[in-house]
Parts: structure tokens; sequence; C-alpha cells
């Protein structure tokens, strides 16, 4: 069952803690895992959540926070993914927590993507990218994505605003998330940049040379994969 391997996963990089370190915490199912397990084990350390339903959780199972301000290093990320392939390029976003996630994840010294092996690709893209834009001129900014996906080759593919309970989903950061069914990624790393560039995109869920390990839990344990 895919929680059983995420729990799988999530134990697995609790060997990577060392008390004393300060963490950041990712967002997501898998995530939950690891920030219950670090709170059974008493942690001692500190942590910065990625969003509000991560500093929720963190807080109830005992686990000291700090924010982002409190701290010029990170020793350690633990986070979950969307799809991961073999370079550890990631799509990551479903939960919504994309700008914190990618914020902790490329200031951290080492950032651990732990998951169920059904999320282990070999090309990135049949999860639709999250695109965290900007309430203001969401339309126009949704125009120069498409503008830019056709200039990078993918033929009109099916950009959606993301919904919540009661209209639009609002980031923690007060931001709107499109999702973009693009099929396949040939290149993550330029598409990410294009993207990037329009001032009205405030990050993509593309993680192109962040991760340092993947964990993935499987049927009967785990298999770890150091990015190639
Ligand atoms: O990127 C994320 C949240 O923004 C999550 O890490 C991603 O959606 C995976 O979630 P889950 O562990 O529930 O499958």
């Amino acid at each position: 069952m895919s929680d059983d391997k995420k729990q799988r996963a999530a134990a697995a990089a609790l060997a990577h803690v060392r008390p004393g370190m300060t963490l950041g915490l990712g967002t997501g199912s898998t995530a939950a895992h690891f920030v219950k397990l670090l709170g059974d084990q008493g942690f001692e350390g500190q942590a910065i959540p990625t969003s509000e339903e991560t500093a929720r959780l963190a807080e109830a199972v005992g686990i000291s926070l700090i924010t982002p301000d409190e701290t010029t290093r990170i020793d350690l990320a633990v986070d979950g993914a969307d799809e991961a392939d073999p370079s550890g390029a990631l799509i990551k976003g479903g939960g919504g927590a994309l700008l914190r996630e990618k914020i902790i994840a490329q200031q951290a010294q080492t950032f651990i993507v732990i998951a169920d092996d059904g999320k282990d690709v070999v090309q990135l893209g049949q999860f639709p990218l999250p695109v965290e834009v900007t309430g203001f001129a969401v339309g126009l900014t949704i125009q120069a994505i498409r503008s830019t996906l056709a200039a990078l080759g993918y033929e009109d593919p099916s950009l959606t605003l993301r919904r919540g309970e009661g209209g639009f989903f609002q980031t923690d950061g007060g931001h709107l998330i499109v999702d973009i069914a693009l099929g396949r990624i040939d290149e993550a790393e330029p598409l990410d940049a294009a993207l990037t560039m329009i001032p009205g995109v405030v990050t993509t869920g593309l993680f192109v040379g962040l991760t340092d390990l993947m964990i993935f839990g499987t049927e009967s344990g785990v298999r770890e994969a150091v990015p190639t």
C-alpha cells in the first residue's frame, strides 16, 4: 500500500538526523510521516516548516520550530515529491507548498527526497506541473506562460487554475497555482528558467539540481538512489 511505502521512506530518512540539527520539514503525506516519526523519537534540535499545515503537525508532536529568519544554516531538509527522475530532478507542489519548499531545499546543506516508489519515474511530466503565480494579472500571466511553452515546443498544453474549497486554491503566501499538463518534460532546467522569467510567475514546481539523495519506499523496504 502506498501509505506504508511512504512511511518506510520517511523512517529511513531518520537515519540522517543528528541531535542539534536545524531541519527543513517538507509538506504532504510523506513528509507528515517524517514529522510524526521525528516527534516520536524526541528530536533534539529545531526545525523550519514549509507550510502552515506542517507547522501545526510539528507543533502537535513537540518539535521546536523557528522561522527561516532565525537561522543562517539549514543542515538537512526532508520532503516528498510528486515525481523524481534519476537525475534527482523533481516535480513538486501537488500540495501547494512549492515556494517555501523550494526556498528551504535550495538553502539546505543536504536535501533528501522521500516518496513511495510510484513517484520514481524515468521521465518527468506525467504529473501536471504546478506553477505558482500572483493573483494580480493572472490572465495575462497565463497567456505569457502559454507563449513561453509554445516557444519551447510544447504544443497546446492544458493549463488549469487550481481550485480549493470555495474558490481558487491559495498558497500560504496568498498566491494562485496553475497546473500544466505537459505529458513529458524533456529538459527541466530550461523550462524552469523560462517560466520563472515571467514576472507574474513566483516559482515553478520543477526542482533541478537540489536533490542529494532519494529514498523510495517499496513493498518490502526502501530503495535509496543518489542522483546521476
Ligand atoms: O510538493 C509537495 C507539496 O507541495 C509534496 O511533497 C508532494 O505533493 C508529495 O505529496 P505526498 O507526499 O502527499 O504524495
